[in-house]
């Protein structure tokens, strides 16, 4: 097989993983501890062979993988989550987990894919879907284990809804799919749980930032970024502000 599409290969390659990870829970029951280290290692694996293979002179940053300091002088570096929301995914009638694919470039994310295989479609930065009207009642996508000690007080400042879902993928794409209205996220995470969702989201319109409104930035030395807020644009002002006076 051969891609020359950079936006088109991220695409196949996480619906491809998607369906190896959808296989493996449905066809092999086996404990939920060894379905999560297997589903993560097999889609790790897949990815980074068929990367190795179709861009070969390309760097690849896992969570999965082994970090090589050869991606920090290197022109294109594809910044992966081979399985993210690994707990969900192992809890067999959840949908909330992901395989993110995305290509930074020259000092910016370029490219990138959001395969959802429990729910269906794979979005990616080419030709997402068109925001949809939001409601009146702004609902904010939290993690299910780990939601930021503030987010109830920001929430009670705008009368907003937490809505509690697995997987960095799963709630950037549920705000572009029009579930909710922003996901708010603090107190850790790495560039992998972010690159493809915050590049299929720019790519729709989403606003995009760490929690204090700078910009993210991503294949850093250290690829530890720990906060984040992706949500519709009309809603950026407000929430950065009830962040700020919710955060301490
Ligand atoms: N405090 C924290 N420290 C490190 N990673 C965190 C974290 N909170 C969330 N994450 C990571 O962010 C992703 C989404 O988390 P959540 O479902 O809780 O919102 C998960 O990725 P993985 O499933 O790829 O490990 C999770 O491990
Ligand atoms: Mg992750």
């Amino acid at each position: 097989m051969t891609c020359d599409s950079d936006v088109e290969l991220a695409r196949l390659l996480a619906t491809h993983a998607g369906v190896i990870l959808l296989r493996l829970r449905t066809r092999r029951p086996v404990p939920a501890s060894r379905l999560k280290a297997e589903g993560d290692r097999r889609s790790h694996d897949f990815l980074a062979a068929a990367l190795a293979k179709l861009r070969p002179g390309d760097a690849v940053l896992s969570e999965e993988g082994t970090d090589d300091e050869a991606r920090l002088t290197a022109r294109r570096v594809w910044i992966v989550d081979p399985l993210d929301g690994t707990r969900e995914y192992s809890e067999i009638d959840r949908d909330d987990w992901a395989i993110h694919v995305a290509l930074w470039e020259d000092g910016e994310l370029a490219a990138g894919a959001v395969a959802l295989p429990g729910l269906g479609p794979t979005l990616s930065s080419e030709n997402p879907p068109a925001l949809r009207p939001a409601p009146a009642r702004p609902r904010i996508l939290v993690s299910r284990s780990r939601p930021p000690a503030y987010a109830e007080a920001v929430a009670e400042k705008l009368d907003a809804e937490l809505v509690p879902m697995g997987s960095a993928g799963a709630k950037a794409m549920a705000v572009l799919r029009g579930q909710a209205e922003a996901y708010l996220h603090d107190g850790g995470q790495y560039e992998w749980d972010s690159a493809a969702p915050v590049v299929v989201a720019r790519a729709a319109g989403l606003h995009t930032s760490r929690v204090d409104g700078s910009p993210l930035s991503y294949n850093r030395p250290n690829p530890y970024q720990p906060d984040l807020l992706i949500c519709r644009p009309e809603l950026s002002e407000p929430l950065l502000a009830a962040i700020a006076a919710s955060r301490g």
